[in-house]
């Protein structure tokens, strides 16, 4: 039987509150580090490995949170999420975006379908709509063939599905797999369609519209702005226009778009780049062929992420190891650093996961918890970052504990040797520095040149980011922060702190305001 409990009411976590502290700087200096780079690792899928050796653990606080993992009972709520339980409770709705990329247990049946089965078949159609397309079966009002898709939606239906295919552009070029060019218009500020609308041919250009709920005001806004330059190149919009929304949507009836897919209330719109969301953008640009080895990597993640060995779950390790970092030694925020320039959104899909996901205060039945819940994220590619705000990382009086993703070879294997290197090498070697600078540190009698260290991170190491590895990746995070929500009790899979800001925002539009608000209203010129 499964219990849903606080994390402070937990044996186990007052144990491992109890286990003595890693001194990181001794356990990562000399052989001992040695010894740990070789033996904190664990495998994960298409080649992808999690090194945790640069953690402020050791045996015994692994110990302490595989047993948190047991009493937590991680494994059996990732088994009740995957057979169709309500586990988000404050919507109601059952959490299946695992769902569209493998079956990972028992069928599951909701508004009378099989939701496999319509999840596939989703697929399908998009497979379907995108080689016509690719093939100009499907083409502009004049008969000629589509060149660029323009994917307007925001939040989970616009930074997963960007990020995604900011990932794979070059690998597709590079493997003869690129279809289309991709673009993306998100924000309400007219300066964000108008500058893609300027850098395209709307004649030639595909409109993707996403919006799982139908209602969103910017995706709505901007849906209108684009039917509007379309009008006005003297063009049918409908004739340039799909949409990927829910069934209920209000979008999900209409005739304005030549063709529509379907998510549903299951996925959650940071957790569908696996769904249709990401599967028409995706497919369109590279190709079916090449989303389908996206959702293999997504799907061979999931099952690693079903192991009830911690040791041998790479996403359960690392959320347990991020809530260590927060619970027990307090640190309040976490950066993401690939270093690689294909993941340069990466760390802003991660943000909306993350922090969307377990930045409550309530737990799952809307009751106060009294312990810290979901970091802060933030992140930014190597090198670059190495030369902005590192500093603060290394030096600054906050630890962030770091997340570094690192790959031995280059998406487009054009390099050079420059002072007996290649330019991969030196990306590289700068990670492996960075990683022990921050663990080890260097003492220096000038304080200003000194290096406590004892700074933890963890790296994920692959190949080279491909669609398998990058499913694999994304999975593994949306599956880490998935395991970190059960541990604090929350329900990881609604938003309503997003909705406040929107309810004051159409009071301002209507003219209805009061105090600071209508002070503000007039200092902005509404
Ligand atoms: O896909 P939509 O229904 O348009 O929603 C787009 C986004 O907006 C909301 O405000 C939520 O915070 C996000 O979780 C969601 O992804």
């Amino acid at each position: 039987m499964i219990t849903w409990n606080n994390l402070d009411t937990l044996a186990s976590f007052k144990e491992l509150e109890k286990v003595e502290r890693v001194n990181l700087v001794e356990a990562m200096t000399g052989e001992s580090g040695a010894e740990r780079v070789k033996n904190y690792s664990v495998p994960m899928a298409e080649g992808l490995t999690y090194n945790y050796a640069a953690k402020q653990v050791d045996d015994k606080v692994l110990a302490a949170l595989a047993k948190l993992a047991d009493e937590a009972q991680l494994a059996e709520k990732f088994e009740a999420l995957y057979n169709g339980e309500v586990i988000n409770t404050g919507e109601k709705r059952l959490v299946l975006h695992h769902m569209t990329r493998g079956q990972l247990g028992e069928a599951v049946e909701a508004d009378g379908v099989d939701k496999r089965a319509f999840y596939t078949e989703q697929q399908a159609k998009i497979a379907d709509f995108a080689n016509k397309v690719h093939a100009g079966e499907i083409t502009n009002g004049a008969g000629e063939k589509f060149t660029t898709v323009v994917q307007i939606g925001i939040g989970g239906s616009d930074l997963g599905p960007r990020a995604m295919y900011l990932a794979l552009e070059n690998w597709a070029k590079k493997n003869d797999t690129f279809k289309m060019e991709a673009k993306f218009i998100s924000n309400v500020d007219p300066d964000d369609a108008a500058a893609v609308l300027n850098s395209i041919d709307v004649a030639h250009s595909i409109f993707v519209l996403v919006s799982k709920s139908g209602t969103t005001l910017e995706t709505l806004t901007n849906e209108s702005f684009v039917k509007d330059a379309l009008k006005n190149a003297g063009l049918d919009a409908s004739k340039h226009m799909i949409a990927v929304t829910s069934e209920t949507s209000p979008l999900a009836k209409s005739d304005d778009y030549l063709a529509a897919f379907f998510m549903d209330d299951y996925i959650g719109g940071r957790y569908s780049s696996t769904s249709a969301v990401g599967g028409a953008v995706l497919s369109l640009a590279f190709g079916p062929e090449v989303f389908a080895q996206f959702l293999d990597g997504a799907a061979a993640e999931d099952v690693l992420s079903k192991n009830k060995d911690v040791f041998k779950n790479p996403a359960m390790l690392d959320a347990l190891i991020g809530v260590y970092e927060r619970n027990v030694l307090g640190y309040p925020s976490t950066a993401v650093l690939p270093y690689s320039q294909a993941l340069s959104r990466f760390p802003a899909h991660l943000q909306q996961l993350d922090m969307e996901s377990n930045g409550k205060s309530v737990n799952r039945f809307g009751e106060p918890v009294d312990y810290s819940t979901g970091p802060v994220i933030f992140g930014e590619p190597g090198t670059n970052g190495q030369h902005s705000f590192y500093q603060l990382l290394h030096q600054g009086t906050d630890i962030v504990p770091l997340q570094f993703v690192g790959y031995k070879n280059s998406q487009m294997a054009t390099d050079v040797v420059i002072q007996d290197s290649t330019s991969q090498q030196k990306l590289c070697a700068n990670v492996a520095a960075q990683i022990v600078a921050f663990a080890c540190g260097k003492s220096d009698e000038n304080r200003n040149k000194n290096f406590e260290g004892g700074r933890p991170s963890s790296i994920i190491i692959g190949e080279q980011v491909n669609p398998g590895s990058l499913g694999a990746l994304l999975a593994h995070f949306e599956n880490k922060v998935m395991f970190q929500g059960f541990v604090w009790n929350v329900n990881s899979f609604d938003q309503e702190g997003v909705q406040l800001g929107k309810v004051l925002a159409k009071r301002v539009l209507a003219h209805e305001t009061e105090g600071a608000l209508k002070v503000f209203s007039d200092l902005l010129n509404i």
